[in-house]
Order: structure tokens, then sequence, then C-alpha cells
């Protein structure tokens, strides 16, 4: 399947699959190919995102490994909308404390202490996110069911 973008104007077509991406029209494309762990089509939900990607991190982090998952990228790229999501979608965030507090649930003869931070690099800026959203009430939620 082919994918359309537009930017300032152009109109470029991509082909997309598993792990790479070229552009379709042969004459502007010289050849390249470009190649990723994973691409996610513009159809794929955040939830697409977690189960390829995310949840295999978050299983071995669970496991004593250390996990890092973080997004970059230029203005209006979806960072926001990938990490935090929304009700319908909901982000990364969500998707990982689920998984998170119910592993945590499930080992009963275990204790776990959860120490949480979230913070935005923004223009070269450290912003401390949590308790500024709602994603952070959503933690400390998480935190006072786990504690009952
Ligand atoms: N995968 C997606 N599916 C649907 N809508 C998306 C997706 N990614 C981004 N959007 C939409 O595109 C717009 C810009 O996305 P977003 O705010 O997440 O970008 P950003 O990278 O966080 O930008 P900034 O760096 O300016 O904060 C938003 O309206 C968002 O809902």
């Amino acid at each position: 399947m082919i994918h359309r973008e537009v930017a300032d104007g152009l109109e470029r077509l991509w082909n997309v699959r598993v792990n790479c991406i070229w552009e379709a029209d042969e004459s502007s494309r010289h050849g390249e190919v470009y190649i990723f762990d994973h691409v996610f089509k513009q159809e794929c939900t955040n939830s697409d995102v977690y189960g390829s990607v995310v949840k295999p991190l978050v299983d071995s982090f669970m496991e004593g490994f250390n996990a890092t998952i973080f997004a970059y990228g230029q203005t209006s790229s979806g960072k926001t909308h990938t990490i935090l999501g929304n009700k319908t979608d909901p982000g990364l965030f969500q998707l990982v404390s689920n998984q998170l507090f119910q592993h945590v649930a499930d080992q009963v003869d275990k204790r776990y202490l959860i120490r949480c931070s979230y913070i935005e690099i923004y223009n070269e800026k450290i912003n401390d996110l949590l308790d500024k959203s709602n994603q952070g009430l959503t933690i400390r939620r998480y935190q006072r069911k786990c504690a009952a």
C-alpha cells in the first residue's frame, strides 16, 4: 500500500513495509531505502506500537534488565500522541503502566516499590510533568490501588 505525505505543498508517495520505507516515485527516490527496527503504517494504533516494540521491553525490565522508551522527533511528529494518547487510543504511558501494575498484582508473594518520574525535554528545558497532568494522576491512582 502506498502512503501519501504532503509537506510544504509537495506531495510524496511512500511504500511502507515492516521495517523500511522508500519513495514510490522512481524519478525522485534515487534508490534510497530507509531501514528501521520497525515502521508503523498510519492506520496503526498506539496499542500496535506497544505490542510490537514496547511490551517486550517491559517484560525484560520486569526480569531485571534496564529499558528505555522515549519519543524523539520534530514538532507535530506525534510524540505526545504516542506517549500520552487519548481515551480511544491510550498512549504508551497508560499501556506500560497497565502492564507494570498488572505484573505487580500477579506476584502475590513479592513486594515491589515503584518510583516514577515523568519529564519532558522541550526546547532544551527539562519539565517535570508528573504533577501537572492527568497521566500523573493515573499513576498515583495505581499506586493507591496496589498499596490497598
Ligand atoms: N499516530 C497518530 N494518529 C492520529 N493522530 C496523530 C498521530 N500522531 C500525531 N497525531 C496528531 O497530530 C498532531 C500533532 O501530534 P503531537 O502533538 O503528538 O506532536 P508532538 O510531536 O508531540 O509535537 P510537539 O513537539 O510540537 O509537542 C496532534 O493533533 C495529534 O493528535
